[in-house]
């Protein structure tokens, strides 16, 4: 598998006629988040002679530099706040002097996290023999990827470097959509990455689009005082939420203080000064708005990411939301160029993009791979948080599956009395004959957690009789899914 090892030199086309260094690989992988670093891992695991190429200076694409992990961190120590500043006393601690924020501790503390997990995936490479280029990947040719240096990142390549690759993967992900007309300054209008990094919590936060990042981000600073109103085109939020869930969502936020405005629609969002004037519409009757805030977050989704790669030189199909075409085999119209992650088809979601990654390489490696694409968990870290994988009720109406439901609510679960955390349920989906989990819709603590149990049933096409059979340990939040099953194809016992 291995291709002979080596450098040669060649000419650069053009005036420069520098020198390019040129290297060999087997496989080449372009983007280092959870797609790419996990793909280059278990080439390199596989026998492969792989590199990886990031632009970025640090590991872990978005998801660990501006994503996934920082919004964790941010959500953890916010939910920390929020519980001292008004649940310690009810629980029985006497905090003794003041509660307060301390915005650029907050940040340190989520800095810290992400610098350790990203340096990590640069040990994995280490370990694993991955050679890392730090630049910017473009395609030469269809072997052949040039890496140029990126100013102002430490350790970028010093010359542009070209790797000639049996085979490469593009995981290049994906960046903020941008609201037409709606400039974004990272201070006052701001993406994801800018609402991350704020330095004072504002008064006012007013969100564009009720999805997830809006949900999540208008949590952390809703807990630390600001005043959230979240406006979304549709008429519910929670994106691809199972109806009920949705609305119980919306609920259990609304009473933490956020405020909605659903089915409007943004007409212009604009920076005076300090305050933030946005104007709105009422989809259905018309009506305008006016609303002041001192930042606003616009959160309407992703896109994927292709610029400076030079995928048009190679004629490589992008379809009209600028995803990278491929087959099932991950496949662009040349085998040995595949695509995984937030750059083509699917949930944009970490996770989705690792698993993408190991099964591209299986390809490579020895033909076959899989991802089950029925069986992607989808998470909302919010407090209570929201967990989903399988089937919506709404999903199986549309395809005519008849079903029966299982709900069990926390209320009735030892361990969330316990803990004095028991808002929501679990909402189990049954084939009405097979009995077959089809769903499985968790809101409330840790449904994060416990939603890998329902992926597992899923996978290997549990019924809920088989999961209710599962001794689950007592007292456990767990034992709400297991009783949601129970009342699935039965009755439940404690409730
Ligand atoms: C605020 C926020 C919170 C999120 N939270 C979660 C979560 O909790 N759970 C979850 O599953 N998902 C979450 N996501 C989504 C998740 O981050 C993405 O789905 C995931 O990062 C996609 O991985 P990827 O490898 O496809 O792409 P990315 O992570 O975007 O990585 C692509 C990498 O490629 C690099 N690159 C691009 N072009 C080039 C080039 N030409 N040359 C060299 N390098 C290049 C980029 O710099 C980037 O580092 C969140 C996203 C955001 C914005
Ligand atoms: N916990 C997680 O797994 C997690 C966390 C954050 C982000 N992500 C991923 O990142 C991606 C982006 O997140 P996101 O929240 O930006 O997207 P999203 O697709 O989750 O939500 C965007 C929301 O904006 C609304 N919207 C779109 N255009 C609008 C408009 N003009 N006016 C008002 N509302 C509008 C949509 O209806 C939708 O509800 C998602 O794919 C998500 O899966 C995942």
């Amino acid at each position: 598998m291995r291709l002979q090892a080596g450098a040669s030199r060649r000419f650069l086309s053009g005036t420069s006629r520098m020198l390019a260094e040129k290297k060999k690989h087997d496989l080449v992988v372009v983007g280092a988040g959870p797609g790419g670093y996990v793909a280059a891992i278990k080439a390199a695991q596989l026998g492969f002679d792989t590199a990886c190429v990031e632009k970025r200076g640090r590991a872990g694409g978005t998801c660990l530099n501006v994503g996934c992990i920082p919004s964790k961190a941010l959500l953890n120590n916010s939910h920390l706040y929020h519980q001292m500043k008004h649940e310690a006393k009810q629980r029985g601690i006497d905090i003794n002097g003041d509660i307060s924020v301390n915005v650029s501790q907050l940040q340190k503390a989520k800095d810290t996290s992400v610098k350790q997990l990203t340096g990590g995936i640069e040990m994995l490479f280490k370990k694993n023999g991955v050679t890392y280029y730090k630049g910017q990947g473009s395609f030469e040719d269809e072997n052949s990827i040039k890496v140029s240096p990126v100013e102002g990142v430490e350790g970028s390549v010093a010359e542009e470097t070209i790797l000639e690759a049996k085979n490469i993967i593009v995981a290049t992900g994906s960046e903020v959509t941008p609201f037409p007309g709606i400039k974004i300054d990272e201070e006052r209008i701001v993406s994801s990455t800018g609402a991350l990094s704020l330095k004072e919590v504002p008064k006012r936060l007013a969100v564009i689009g009720g999805g997830i990042i809006g949900l999540e981000m208008g949590s952390v600073y809703s807990r630390l005082g600001s005043k959230v109103t979240v406006v979304e085109f549709l008429p519910k939020i929670g994106a691809t939420m199972d109806d009920e869930v949705a609305s119980t969502t919306q609920k259990f936020l609304k009473k933490q203080g956020f405020d909605f405005k659903l089915g409007t629609k943004v007409l212009s969002g604009e920076r005076n000064g300090d305050v933030v004037n946005i104007e709105v519409e009422n989809v259905k009757t018309g009506k305008k708005e006016s609303l002041e805030a001192d930042v606003l977050l616009v959160a309407i989704g992703r896109r994927p990411y292709i610029q400076g790669l030079n995928a048009e030189k190679l004629g490589l199909e992008v379809d009209k939301r600028g995803r990278l075409v491929i087959d099932e085999q991950f496949n662009t119209k040349f085998p040995h160029i595949k695509v995984i992650g937030d750059v083509t088809f699917g949930p944009m979601l970490a996770h989705k993009a690792e698993e993408e990654g190991i099964a591209a390489v299986e390809y490579l490696k020895q033909g076959h791979g899989h991802v089950n694409y029925a069986n992607i968990p989808s998470v909302m870290y919010t407090h209570p948080e929201v967990a989903w994988v399988g089937k919506t009720e709404e999903q199986l109406k549309e395809a005519g599956i008849s079903y029966k439901i299982g709900k069990f609510p926390f209320m009735a679960n030892s361990r969330a009395k316990t803990n004095q955390d028991s808002e929501g349920f679990v909402k189990i989906l049954i084939d009405a004959e097979t009995e077959r989990i089809l769903g499985a819709h968790i809101i409330g603590p840790n449904a994060g957690e416990m939603i890998a149990e329902a992926g597992l049933a899923l996978e290997y096409g549990a019924s809920a009789e088989d999961v209710a059979r599962v001794c689950h340990a007592h007292p456990t939040l767990s034992e709400a899914f297991k009783e949601a099953n129970l009342a699935a194809y039965s009755k439940p016992i404690n409730f």
